[in-house]
């Protein structure tokens, strides 16, 4: 194919399929080779975790990437200079990279690694197709590899979160397809009668996801050895389906997944039960239910029907509901252990995602109200929701669940530190609290100046005086993007410290005694 590619970045792709073809086939020849001779041992756990342990590694690494990228990209935006006026490096090719790294590269790698360890642990099973799970991460890696060196050179579906051409879409069909065998497979040899909950959520994500990818990306190539397609759907029939998909990539991928992760890390790491069985499931049918139909909030005021736009802003405003019930689950199942929130840097984590969850959950449906939206539509208001959902639920619920996995994977006494996860947290908070504050106010900002008229009926402001005006806000977010990835790179150091197995000596972070008398000073000590 590389040989017969009428463009350049369709033979690069090809000729990077070939080498990951060579390079399977000696992993392949070397692994039955081991086997063999039988020096490939069991993990003493009797689960298969290979994967996942690689799954811990790709996580972190493709964290740091993207968050890497987000400082760029929001640096390019407060100083254009930095776009270097090289094709590669501007800001319309970095953008996908950057959404692409975060969201698929570093948080499917987290659902992916977390979903197979759920379901072995809550199954009592050990994972089915072993060497289809291996096929799983190394093929998602590729498709990450192809998706990233696609945008660079500039090929793109032009689909938001769906950038990648038809060729790498069908390569990631096909890991798709092998990642469900391996997960209901699993299920299916299951030796615990009932399914947990948390793996009927990683399910949904699971078929959803697949049914969302094969929809939005139905397209005709113009050639079978070039990269360039077109979408089969047209007009705003397209722009509805790659809302819909966008949507709901939202709703399963980066809500329905993470939720599964809540629901088993939660409880195991505060060491109680989910605080309400019946409202998880209430939870996950209401939720599914609900969220497949919001899609059209994000075409208000386009050519799409008004009735379209109205079904989307009701079933929105209704989401609100499941998605409080699951975050109040989360949070109750402290209940009696609240304690932890002082001792438990990781418990503290969980505790700001599911805040985080909740807030923007909060702003969504007020976001898709039609009079709200017309002056946040098309601003940094959206930029600002999508990362406290992003940043603050998805990073730090993937933080934590990486915490609480590197040390019981690797068998080691504990994390590397727990003093530098309190140290993570702080930092990626204050990222956060920057990155949202700035983007309501450059967002709001920039609503108001676009609607200004002047008593002669006349747009007060020109677009390049609203661009103007949120130079210090995009310098605020910057600061925040890099506290957020100092964060970030703590963790890594956290992560591969504890993989090293070495341990810091430090003060103990959790065991703190609680000392009643200390915090009722007066009643404590007698009066003079
Ligand atoms: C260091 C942290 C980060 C920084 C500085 C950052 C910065 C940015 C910037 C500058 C944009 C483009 C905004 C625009 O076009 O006006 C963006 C878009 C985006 N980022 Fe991030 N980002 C960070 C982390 C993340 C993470 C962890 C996620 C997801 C888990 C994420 C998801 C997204 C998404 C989905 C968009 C597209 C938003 C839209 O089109 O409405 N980002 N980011
Ligand atoms: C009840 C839940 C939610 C509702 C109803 C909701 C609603 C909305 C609305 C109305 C918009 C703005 C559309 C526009 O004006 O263009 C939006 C954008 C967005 N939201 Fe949410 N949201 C919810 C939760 C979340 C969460 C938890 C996340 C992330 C983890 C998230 C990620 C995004 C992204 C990435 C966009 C930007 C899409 C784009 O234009 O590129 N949302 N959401
Ligand atoms: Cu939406």
């Amino acid at each position: 194919a590389a040989t017969q590619a009428v463009d350049t970045p369709f033979a690069v792709h090809m000729i990077i399929f070939a080498v990951a073809a060579a390079l399977m086939v000696v992993a392949t020849l070397n692994r039955e080779h081991k086997l063999a001779v039988g020096s490939i041992s069991q993990d003493l756990t009797g689960y298969d975790d290979d994967v996942i342990r690689w799954g811990v590694i790709a996580t972190t690494f493709w964290g740091v990437v993207g968050l890497l990228a987000g400082l760029l990209i929001a640096s390019q935006l407060a100083f254009p200079l930095l776009n270097l006026d090289i094709e590669y490096t501007s800001f319309g090719r970095l953008r996908p990279l950057h959404t692409s790294a975060v969201i698929f590269a570093f948080g499917g790698n987290a659902l992916i690694a977390t979903s197979f360890y759920v379901v072995q642990r809550t199954c009592r099973a050990r994972l089915a197709f072993g060497g289809l799970a291996r096929f799983v991460f190394w093929g998602y890696q590729l498709f990450i590899v192809l998706a990233a060196t696609g945008y660079v050179m500039g090929v793109t579906a032009a689909r938001e979160y769906a950038e990648p051409e038809w060729h790498v879409d069908i390569w990631l069909t096909i890991v798709w397809v092998a990642y469900l065998a391996v997960f209901v497979g699993t299920l299916v040899k299951r030796r615990e009668p009932h399914i947990y909950v948390a793996n009927w959520f990683y399910l949904s994500f699971i078929i959803t996801v697949a049914m969302l990818h094969l929809v939005n990306n139905l397209a005709v190539p113009v050639s079978m050895f070039g990269s360039k397609s077109y979408s089969a759907f047209a007009g705003v029939q397209d722009a509805l389906t790659q809302w819909w998909y966008g949507h709901n990539a939202v709703g399963f991928f980066l809500t329905a997944g993470f939720l599964a992760m809540m629901y088993y890390f939660v409880p195991k790491q505060a060491e109680r039960p989910v605080y309400s069985y019946r409202l998880s499931i209430m939870h996950f049918w209401s939720l599914i239910f609900l969220y497949i139909w919001a899609g059209p909030h994000h075409l208000h005021y386009t050519a799409l029907p008004d009735w379209a736009g109205t079904l989307g802003m009701v079933f929105s405003i209704m989401l609100w509901m499941p998605s409080w019930g699951g975050m109040i689950n989360g949070l109750m199942t402290l209940n009696g252990a609240w304690d932890k929130i002082r001792t438990d840097p990781i418990i503290r984590m969980m505790v700001m995602a599911l805040a985080f969850y909740g807030m923007s959950t909060f702003e969504g449906p007020m976001m898709s109200i039609k009079s709200v939206n017309s002056l946040s539509h098309y601003t940094d208001w959206t930029i600002g929701h999508v990362h406290s959902g992003a940043l603050g639920w998805n990073g730090m619920i993937t933080f934590a669940c990486m915490y609480y996995l590197a040390p019981r994977l690797w068998n080691r006494e504990r994390l590397y530190s727990l003093r530098l996860i309190n140290w993570h947290f702080w930092l990626a908070t204050i990222g956060i609290v920057l990155y949202t504050a700035s983007m309501w106010v450059a967002g709001i900002t920039q609503g108001l100046m676009w609607r200004e008229y002047g008593a002669d009926g006349y747009l007060v402001n020109s677009f390049i005086e609203t661009v103007e005006a949120l130079h210090p806000m995009y310098l605020m977010r910057a600061t925040g993007g890099l506290f957020y990835l100092s964060g970030g790179l703590i963790f890594a150091f956290n992560i591969a410290m504890t993989i090293k197995g070495r341990i810091r000596i430090e003060k103990p972070m959790t065991e703190t005694p609680y000392d009643a008398a200390a915090d009722r000073p007066l009643l404590a000590q007698p009066a003079e």
